[in-house]
């Protein structure tokens, strides 16, 4: 059985993954990756980190994170307890869709995993407690490169599934500068060449 790919979900370059699991009276088992399929359906990425987080409160939101180039990151993220809202955002000048995001539920049930090209800025919010996700990268943490940008900026309207005020956040993720004050961080050209 082979894994689903759709890249039809509003932004240009992301793609939904369906892995497939395949059960027995034991329950099911799935390949979460395989660098030959994925390359064919258009992720021909060399990830060379796995990151996992744990968030415990329902409402939690991490993001909306990237990394400048030359080590902005593609990744590869799927959720592996509780369910999550996963949003990415187009932050490539030039791009047709620049300042355009997708919102996902990705769901430890479902399985499915989102692939975020370099260029977009990611984030999620926690629908239960106790979510846990894991995502391989394409560029190694560079903490000096690591930026943010503002989940609320009413610029991006993304409808997050709680008031601002209900959610944890980090100071730092409070702080993040809005999309007309982000700069030319990513021209087209270089979102994809960056490692
Ligand atoms: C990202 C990262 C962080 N760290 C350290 C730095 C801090 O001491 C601690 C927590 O980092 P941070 O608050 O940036 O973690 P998140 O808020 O989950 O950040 C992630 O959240 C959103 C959803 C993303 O897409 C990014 O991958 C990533 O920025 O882990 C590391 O040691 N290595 C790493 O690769």
């Amino acid at each position: 059985m082979k894994p689903e790919f759709r890249s039809d979900i509003v932004l240009k370059d992301v793609i939904l993954i369906k892995p497939a699991r395949i059960g027995d009276a034991r329950g099911w088992f799935s390949e979460t990756y395989n660098a030959r399929l994925y390359a064919k359906a258009g992720i021909p990425d060399d990830f060379v980190q796995d990151n996992e987080s744990r968030s415990e409160t329902m409402g939690t939101l991490r993001g909306l994170h990237f990394q400048l180039p030359p080590h902005a990151q593609a990744k590869l993220v799927r959720c592996t307890h509780g369910r999550i809202l996963d949003v990415v955002v187009d932050i490539r000048q030039g791009s047709p869709t620049f300042g355009r995001h997708t919102s996902v539920e990705l769901t430890a049930e479902n399985g499915e995993q989102l692939y975020v090209p370099a260029g977009f800025a990611h984030g999620f919010c926690t629908l239960e407690p106790d979510c846990e996700i894991s995502y391989k990268v394409t560029a190694y943490y560079a903490p000096e490169y690591d930026r943010g940008l503002a989940f609320d900026d009413p610029a991006l309207g993304i409808e997050w599934p709680f008031p601002s005020r209900d959610m944890v956040l980090s100071d730092r993720d409070r702080r993040h500068p809005r999309l007309s004050e982000l700069g030319d961080v990513f021209p087209l050209a270089t979102a994809g060449a960056a490692r």
